[in-house]
């Protein structure tokens, strides 16, 4: 069995002459949710892309179940984009058709009682939803294919605090625990009951990787108070 589901090696990524990422490594164990933790520009986009083989790093390595990330990886990855991937003529349930068709492990029944769960309704247009609603929806998309690895980039952006709880609940009920989940925030607090391991990023770098038990226990602190005092 691999260990690591996802593996980042002295990554580097630049756009242009600007640099995104310096030497970034970390991993994600089998059956683990981490958070992905870092201010507005710090680098957790480029690293979902880069995992999610839409782009490429400059220098380093990034594997997928010992693979590197390429075409055979992509099979087992499902990866929910801070934008929807849907087109604007769609309903509901012409996007769960398009996620079926594309994606051989998509596992429709669960898509709707996922639907139920977030009180999506099939017949809606997507133009026609709320930001809040088209993140549930995005989030069914990518929890009903059945990946090893999830990865989900602001999944509570847009939604209010009261829906936020439902949603991280949908994350968890709906989770297949032979699985993993990078999830990337800087919502911390709402979010950090559901993970296992927190990676900090500023500007680029890692800054710390550590599981949230330990860091309860070593620091006496959550993982909100220790994002704070990281970050200011
Ligand atoms: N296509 C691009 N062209 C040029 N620079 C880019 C591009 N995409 C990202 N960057 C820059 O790379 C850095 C990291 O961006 P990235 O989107 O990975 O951060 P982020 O942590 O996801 O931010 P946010 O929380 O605001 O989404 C930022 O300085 C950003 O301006």
């Amino acid at each position: 069995m691999v260990e690591n589901i996802l593996e980042f090696q002295s990554v580097s990524k630049s756009y242009g002459s600007k640099k995104a990422l310096h030497d970034v490594s970390f991993s994600v164990g089998a059956g683990k949710i981490v958070g992905l933790l870092g201010t507005n520009g710090s680098g957790k986009s480029t690293i979902m892309k880069i995992a999610a083989g839409l782009i490429q790093p400059n220098r380093g390595t990034a594997d997928v179940m010992g693979n590197s990330v390429g075409l055979k990886t992509k099979a087992d990855v499902s990866f929910m984009p801070d934008q929807p991937l849907t087109e604007s003529w769609m309903k509901v349930r012409d996007a769960v058709h398009f996620y079926r068709d594309f994606y051989p492990d998509f596992d429709e029944e669960k898509a709707h009682n996922m639907l139920d769960f977030m009180n999506l309704n099939e017949k809606e247009r997507i133009t026609s939803l709320s930001k809040g609603m088209n993140e549930r929806l995005h989030l069914t998309l990518t929890l009903s294919r059945n990946a090893k690895l999830y990865l989900l980039d602001e999944p509570i952006g847009g939604v209010d605090p009261v829906a936020r709880d439902k949603i991280l609940d949908a994350i968890v009920e709906f989770y297949n625990e032979d699985s993993s989940m990078l999830i990337s925030t800087h919502l911390v607090r709402d979010i950090e009951r559901i993970f296992d391991e927190v990676i900090f990023i500023r500007e680029g770098e890692i800054i710390m990787q550590q599981e949230v038990e330990g860091l309860r226990i070593k620091y006496g602190k959550s993982v909100d108070d220790m994002f704070k005092e990281v970050y200011t």
